[in-house]
């Protein structure tokens, strides 16, 4: 059956790492309980924001998810974040907790790398001034191919002799060798068809080697970079240099301390707040807008005031967001994943039986389930309804979809199972 995705959070020790899954998974759409089984103290459910079906059908009014939450058609959806702790340069030869934190990243299916953007931490976590938070990007990515060629090498001669006496394909002898970081037959095809190399594996050079590692780690562990602490006055620069280096689509900017100021200050009554907007309004911001009681917010101190104030300048204003919320949207985006909504009833959305009418109080979509792009629905019915056998399956419209079809937002992405032989 398929996984649900799994998205580790690495970086230095004091990069802020905790901070932003912090801020990721304390969310006030924490509502009622999480689908997953397996919670270890690794993992965290963070919530991610996609546009939910409902809207499609102006039924944002009786949209009521089972798991997360639907703000006006602003869904949030659970997805599980790993905490991968412990990185420091030469991991891969088991320093710091090197080999725990590399084996635990075996089973993350894209990477967050929240960077110190204000380089005021050097590259073991301790505190200095004017450190170049781009070699942090650079070592973290080579302390993952070190290790997967480290584990590669060790055995190449063998790998090599199996390799020829079984008459296997490249495809077949790398995936055994892959198989443990949760590889897959289609990522080690995807690898090499984008290298497409000419000399048969037993003829690799070292240098081949590093390229097919190299490739294999794009594919597998798609990285979103997190510049965080871009609140901190040192982080303009390196954040201008960061970007010439790097492809600008897996870069998100964002300060997880703003994000988790501005939800405390929410809870307690302060201001009025949207998780991941720009929007801040305080007491003395609604009565300027004409409302005498000031929304009913309590009033703030002269420091939290100015705190707030700055935070809108060197934050809010000049990035758009504090950029938390967006951080799970780009690793959602670099790994394509789709929600799909699984409905009982296709006519009314309804999780009801064939009686439930549209005016029905129960709600609509009240699953949502997230997948990787290149899924068909057939993959999608053995996730949601495991070994039991489907007579058909209905799409939205009540038209039936073959098993084979491909899921994509708008395309396939609400389905009825029906069960039956
Ligand atoms: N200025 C600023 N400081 C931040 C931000 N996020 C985190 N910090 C600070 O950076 C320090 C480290 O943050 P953590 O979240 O504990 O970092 P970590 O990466 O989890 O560190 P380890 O637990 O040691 O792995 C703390 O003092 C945070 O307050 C931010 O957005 N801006």
């Amino acid at each position: 059956m398929p996984r649900d995705p799994l998205i580790g959070l690495v970086g230095k020790p004091s990069a802020g790492k905790s901070s932003t899954l912090n801020s990721l998974t304390d969310a006030s759409s924490k509502v009622g309980n999480f689908p997953f089984t397996t919670i270890d103290p690794q993992r965290a459910i963070g919530y991610l924001q996609i546009d939910c079906a409902c809207t499609r059908y102006n039924l944002t009014d009786k949209c009521k998810p089972n798991y997360g939450s639907c703000d006006n058609g602003r869904r949030s959806v659970p997805i599980e974040l790993l905490d991968v702790a412990g990185l420091v340069p030469g991991a891969h030869e088991g320093k710091g907790l090197g080999n725990k934190f590399l084996d635990d990243l075996r089973h993350a299916d894209a990477l967050i790398h929240v960077v110190d953007a204000s380089g005021t931490t050097d590259a073991e976590g301790k505190v200095t001034r004017g450190y170049d938070p781009s070699v942090d990007i650079a070592w973290l990515r080579s302390e993952i191919v070190a290790w997967i060629r480290g584990n590669l090498m060790a055995k190449w001669g063998s790998i090599k002799r199996r390799h020829i006496a079984v008459k296997a394909t490249a495809v077949e002898t790398l995936q055994n060798q892959f198989s443990g970081y949760g590889s897959t037959s289609t990522v080690v095809a995807r690898t090499l068809d984008k290298l497409g190399l000419k000399e048969p594996l037993e003829e690799w050079s070292d240098e081949t080697i590093d390229r097919v590692v190299n490739a294999f780690t794009d594919e597998k562990f798609p990285t979103v970079i997190a510049l965080n602490k871009i609140d901190h006055p040192d982080a303009d620069k390196n954040i201008a240099k960061i970007a010439k280096q790097q492809d600008p689509n897996s870069i998100v900017l964002c300060s997880a301390i703003s994000e988790i100021f501005l939800r405390k200050m929410a809870k307690q009554g302060y201001i009025r707040y949207t998780e991941g907007s720009e929007f801040v309004d305080t007491r003395e911001d609604l009565i300027a807008d004409g409302d005498p009681d000031g929304g009913g917010l309590k009033e703030l101190d002269e420091k939290n005031r100015n705190r707030i104030e700055n935070l809108k300048d060197m934050v809010l204003y000049r990035f758009g967001s504090t950029g938390v919320v967006h951080v799970l949207t780009k690793a959602a985006e670099i790994l394509g994943l789709v929600p799909v909504f699984p409905v009982r009833n296709i006519a009314t959305f309804g999780s009801g039986g064939v009686g439930e009418g549209m005016g029905s109080n129960k709600g609509v979509f009240r699953d949502c389930v997230l997948v990787k792009k290149g899924s068909t629905v057939g993959d999608v019915a053995r996730k949601v309804m495991g070994d039991a056998p489907i007579a058909y399956i209905e799409g939205a419209g009540g038209l039936r979809v073959a098993e084979d079809q491909l899921v994509a937002v708008g395309k396939n992405d609400i389905l009825s199972f029906k069960v039956g032989k």
